[in-house]
């Protein structure tokens, strides 16, 4: 295995049960050691379950995979240190307790690195008096991310960051000036970024920031910032299931001859008194 990567993810197809759509097609990925990496996709791309494999937690039978993190077979050989924070965090009852947020991050060590907690506290808008019992659960994933890049990739975690596209889903929420305040404090965060759809990368990932030689010059000016590039990924990918329901394919096959109504078709059918 050549050790210059972390992650090292060749042929791998995913389904989460046999007679449906594969939620990850033929992933090859290698992701250089000391990087950090920004996945961004639309809901539903793949991100997660890709990373629920890297961090062992789900059964991968396809033969001719190999998933390897730091040199290690994720599966025969699990490799330590790897950190995994996936969206149920925020429905774990330790994270919903009567808790406040400054003991929630000391207890992780955020007294180690009060600094860096610090910086993200303010970009994130994170309060050190909130109750953890007492918030929204957007409230509560910003104290995860805090949670998440307080401690220094290098120290520990080398399966390197995991922002996902909730980063904009709770954004979008906020205002249009705290998303790019927020990006703003991202911006120099990644090494690399990459850009999931479907199952897999359209966008292997690739050097941040872009530069005039780099491999996203194609797709974007160089010095673009996070925000725009995660914005223009994700619209292309908004435009592109449009596209894919407008031939009348789903983008995951359920539902294309289904004879039943949804939940929501019985109900506005129910109380459609517009006939
Ligand atoms: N436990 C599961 N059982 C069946 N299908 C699943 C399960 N989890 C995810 N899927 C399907 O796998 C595909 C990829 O989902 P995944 O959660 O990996 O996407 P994602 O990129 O992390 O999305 P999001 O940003 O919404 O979290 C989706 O089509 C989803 O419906």
């Amino acid at each position: 295995m050549g050790s210059a990567d972390i992650v090292s993810v060749s042929n791998l197809t995913y389904r989460h049960s046999p007679d449906v759509e594969p939620s990850l097609l033929d992933v090859n990925l290698h992701i250089p050691r000391g990087s950090r990496t920004i996945i961004v996709g639309a809901n539903g791309a793949g991100k997660s379950t890709l990373l629920q494999i890297l961090a062992g937690k789900r059964l991968v039978s396809t033969e001719g995979a190999h998933i390897f993190v730091k040199d290690r077979d994720v599966f025969r050989d699990s490799p330590p240190g790897v950190t995994f924070l996936g969206t149920e965090w925020a429905m774990n009852p330790v994270v919903r307790g009567d808790i406040v947020v400054s003991a929630f991050l000391d207890s992780v060590g955020g007294y180690r690195h009060k600094e860096r907690r610090d910086r993200l506290l303010d970009i994130l808008d994170v309060d050190l008096d909130w109750h953890m019992h007492n918030i929204s659960d957007g409230e509560r994933r910003r104290v995860q991310l805090c949670f998440g890049l307080m401690v220094p990739w290098d120290v520990t975690v080398d399966l390197d960051v995991l922002v996902r596209d909730d980063l904009l889903n709770f954004l979008k929420a906020d205002s249009e000036t705290h998303a790019t305040h927020i990006f703003d404090g991202l911006n120099n965060f990644p090494t690399h970024v990459a850009h999931m759809r479907l199952g897999s990368f359209l966008t292997p990932p690739a050097p941040w920031p872009i530069t005039s030689t780099s491999d996203l010059v194609s797709q974007f000016a160089p010095s673009t910032t996070l925000y725009s590039v995660a914005l223009q990924w994700l619209k292309e990918d908004r435009d592109d299931r449009e596209e894919l329901e407008k031939n009348g394919r789903k983008a995951r096959g359920a539902r294309r001859n289904e004879t039943v109504p949804s939940d929501s078709e019985t109900f506005y059918r129910k109380y459609d008194y517009s006939h």
